[in-house]
């Protein structure tokens, strides 16, 4: 059952969080670059997604990776921007891998991510920060790696340097030490474990299919993204109230959201376009949606369709995500098409 991509998935993870742990709060303005879609990335994603890589190339030399970032950015060294990245980048990968590696040999292994996926074979999908600009608020933030074979995600870890070990990671509420792993094997169930220890515990969603009245969502718990530009809250608000939900809805950055619903402490997570033009990106929902399913939940995007990871880098049949427990995903979909064709 996966046996060696699990273990080396979860050292990889580890490493990185103790690279994110580093950087944290510790940011320098010059840390930080703006992309073409004006969103940031820092030293910090970087380094990670050299050290993921470079972790997963050493266990498996032919490793195909669908990674968020890329090198390009980092070549020129005319500019002494690029200079400071270079370097920060490489002190921060090699203070957490086993060898020290070069500025160039970090940079190919940052550039091992390009690959375009698709439908056929395995590969595997990384984003080194998702969050980032939770990351560089101080919210949430979550390091992503999944396993992705003909199509369909196998394998999932997420690693949460900042989500409490209980609590929705809200930041009024949390308890227990900060730094958790989630990990899900398709049909071995989703686990929990805090990022130091080597003991798991099985994980799943607050709502049994015992419960005696799965339409009643008074009680129920909806997450949302922090950042409104990501996901359409307004929308949220009225599927709540046509639900009959009570509670405000809990908001935190990153996949942190489905490991925060696979452990019960949030029932549904909504992510509704604010844009007809947004595509989501593979490495944004591959661990995630896999550890939801794995806890007992169906993920589909807003019109009701499963998430298809099998065409290239992007969902591009697939717009938003809904998702909830298996018995109560068919009512919430409905208000979702309600409000927002309504
Ligand atoms: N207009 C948009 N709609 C939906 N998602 C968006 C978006 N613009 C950026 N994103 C994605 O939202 C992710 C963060 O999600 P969340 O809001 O759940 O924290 C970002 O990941 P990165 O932080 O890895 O770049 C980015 O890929
Ligand atoms: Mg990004
Ligand atoms: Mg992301
Ligand atoms: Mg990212």
């Amino acid at each position: 059952m996966l046996a060696k991509e699990r273990a080396v998935a979860l050292e990889a993870v580890q490493k990185a969080m103790r690279v994110c742990r580093q950087v944290y709060c510790h940011l320098r303005a010059d840390d930080t670059e703006y992309k073409s879609d004006a969103s940031p990335v820092t030293v910090a994603d970087y380094a990670v997604q050299a050290v993921v890589n470079t972790v997963l190339a050493e266990a498996f030399p032919d490793v195909r990776i669908v990674g968020e970032e890329d090198a390009r950015g980092l070549r020129d060294t005319q500019q002494p921007q690029v200079a400071h990245l270079r370097e920060r980048i490489t002190t921060l990968a090699n203070s957490v891998l086993e060898s020290t590696q070069t500025t160039e040999q970090l940079l190919a292994a940052i550039d091992r991510g390009r690959y375009e996926g698709g439908a056929r074979g395995q590969h595997w999908t990384l984003d080194p920060i998702d969050g980032t600009k939770g990351f560089v608020r101080g919210g949430q933030y979550a390091v992503c790696l999944a396993l992705i074979e003909d199509g369909q995600v196998q394998l999932g870890v997420l690693g949460c340097p900042n989500l409490p070990s209980m609590g929705s990671g809200s930041p009024e509420d949390g308890m227990g030490e900060r730094g958790v792993l989630f990990v899900a094997v398709r049909g071995h169930g989703a686990y929990q474990r805090a990022w130091k220890s080597t003991s798991e515990h099985p994980i799943k969603l607050a709502a049994s299919s015992h419960t005696s009245d799965m339409a009643d969502f008074t009680d129920a718990r909806l997450c949302e993204s922090w950042e409104a530009a990501h996901s359409d809250h307004g929308t949220a608000a009225r599927i709540r109230a046509s639900l009959g939900i009570k509670a405000r809805p809990v908001r935190l950055d990153s996949q942190c959201k489905y490991g925060v619903v696979a452990r019960g402490e949030a029932d549904i997570y909504l992510r509704l376009p604010t844009r007809a033009d947004y595509v989501e990106k593979i490495w944004d929902h591959a661990a995630g949606s896999l550890l939801v399913e794995e806890a007992g939940a169906r993920i589909t995007d807003a019109d009701g369709r499963p998430l298809q990871f099998g065409h290239g880098r992007y969902l591009s049949m697939n717009r938003g995500i809904v998702v909830a427990h298996r018995d109560r995903h068919a009512a919430v979909l409905e208000a979702v098409q309600a409000q927002m064709h309504g």
